[in-house]
């Protein structure tokens, strides 16, 4: 489904899914407070990136399965950033990559880690 509200990305994917780069201005909106990013789109960021490794490696629809983050500077609201994320393991059902989130001038914002499981086409969560 199309999403006018999401983040919008154009994820660069190169050697299979090697490798997946993203960039990002994230609107004053999306502080948390003290024209500080919130953490949780932080994490998205990170997130976003990790799956498409997982969706580019497993050419199929792929979930999060696990997200581990850690925030190392606070990075200011409407700042490009960029979110570099790399593959590190594969197995049939899995696969693990890490990323991370940068400022322009290199200043390190977060890293993490992630699995991330195929699905099938028709994955969905049921409604209550
Ligand atoms: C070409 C196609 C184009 C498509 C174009 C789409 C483009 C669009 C891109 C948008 C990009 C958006 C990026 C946002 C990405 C999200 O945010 S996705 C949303 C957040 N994630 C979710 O909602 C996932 C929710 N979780 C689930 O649905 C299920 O738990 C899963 C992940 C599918 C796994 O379920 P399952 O297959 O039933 O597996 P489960 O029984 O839990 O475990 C089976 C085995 O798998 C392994 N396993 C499971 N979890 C783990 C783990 N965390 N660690 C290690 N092993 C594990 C274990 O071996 C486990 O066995 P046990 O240890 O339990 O005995």
């Amino acid at each position: 489904m199309e999403n006018p509200f999401g983040f919008q990305v154009k994820p660069e994917i190169k050697n299979g899914g090697e490798f997946v780069y993203i960039e990002c201005t994230p609107a004053e909106h999306l502080q948390g407070w003290a024209n500080i990013l919130h953490g949780g789109i932080l994490s998205t960021l990170l997130d976003e990136a990790i799956t498409y490794v997982g969706i580019s490696t497993f050419n199929q629809p792929a979930v999060t399965a696990q997200l581990e983050v850690r925030f190392r500077n606070p990075a200011p609201t409407c700042v490009k950033l960029h979110v570099c994320a790399e593959r590190i393991k594969v197995s049939k059902r899995l696969v693990e990559a890490k990323a991370a989130v940068t400022l322009g001038d290199g200043t390190l914002i977060a890293t993490g880690t992630g699995k991330v499981m195929p699905v099938s086409e028709s994955f969905a969560p049921k409604s209550p």
